[in-house]
């Protein structure tokens, strides 16, 4: 492939290489995307996105079919090369990127529709960076055990599906959470077949001020691990909350993750409840990488 022209991004710390490849011409290895993404022997990330548009991609093609106007794909892979559907804070900073790149445009009050694998999802500029909506969630009736390496004992986790899969397990206090050791994978039993995004969370206190839940959050991501911020580990964070919290606990919720600040917001639609994102998306520097053979 040669030289690799790329921009670094984050979301709340959560970083990115991005690139564009509009003919969808240049598909990398999960070999090679690890070593991209490696921190020590590449560039550095927690995950790949490719900006490819849609029609030249066999997934692009389902986006089109569900909105014509989704012309770009996120082709997104974790930093062990692995693929993803979805990606909360990645969406914002592709975003970001083709806006900065002239590929789009997008005045406020528009809305963007993006091609993902997890379906198409709209996004919209707004005072914090941009929402995203990230569609339908659900519980997927997992409770699956959680054993992380200091957590004296196993934890209860709540499975959902946020278009990516998260298991989210409340914590003691700000103690627990500041002293979690997440350089080993936590262990999830039983474990779902695909893996999961696994969230801790502790909620602040008061939980609810001004009628806005609010929540500190760490995540070990699927296919990376800790990361500084997770987007659909934010929304599913906060959406497992709200479900402990019982009834009239709130829609609207601030996730505090160790890179920053998200905000999350549950609202009905036609078809059951959707969950938005918002939050910052920020691009760092370009550079050149050349790709051994
Ligand atoms: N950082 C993400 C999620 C990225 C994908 C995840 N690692 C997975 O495999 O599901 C986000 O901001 O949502």
């Amino acid at each position: 492939m040669g030289t690799l022209h790329f921009t670094k991004g984050h979301g709340t710390g959560n970083d990115f290489i991005l690139f564009a490849d509009p003919g969808g011409e240049q598909s990398l290895s999960a070999e090679k995307l690890a070593m991209l993404a490696d921190r020590h022997f590449g560039i550095g990330a927690d995950g790949i996105i490719r900006a490819v548009r849609s029609r030249n991609l066999l997934d692009g093609a389902a986006s089109l079919e569900e909105d014509p106007d989704a012309e770009w794909f996120m082709d997104y892979y974790n930093a062990d090369g692995s693929v993803a559907e979805m990606c909360g804070n990645g969406i914002r900073v592709f975003t970001r990127y083709l806006l900065d790149e002239g590929l789009v445009t997008l005045e406020p009050g528009e809305t963007l529709p993006i091609g993902t694998r997890a379906g198409v999802r709209d996004v919209q500029s707004n005072r914090s960076g941009f929402q995203v909506d990230l569609g339908h969630w659900r519980l997927t009736g997992a409770e699956p055990l959680v054993r992380a390496r200091n957590l004296p004992v196993a934890r209860p986790g709540l499975g959902l599906e946020v278009g990516t899969p998260h298991v989210v397990v409340a914590l003691a206090g700000d103690d627990e959470l500041d002293s979690l050791d997440l350089g080993t994978a936590p262990q999830l039993d039983p474990a779902p077949v695909s893996g999961a995004n696994i969230e801790f969370v502790v909620p602040a206190d008061p939980l609810v001020k001004d009628g806005i839940g609010r929540i500190r959050m760490r995540v070990h991501e699927r296919g990376v691990g800790e990361t500084l911020s997770c987007g659909t580990g934010a929304a599913a964070a906060a959406l497992a909350t709200r479900h402990w919290a019982g009834a009239g606990a709130p829609d609207h919720w601030r996730v505090s993750v160790p890179g920053g600040t998200v905000a999350v917001r549950a609202f009905r639609a036609e078809e059951g409840e959707r969950v938005a994102l918002s939050g910052p998306a920020e691009l760092v520097f370009k550079g050149e990488f050349a790709i051994p053979d």
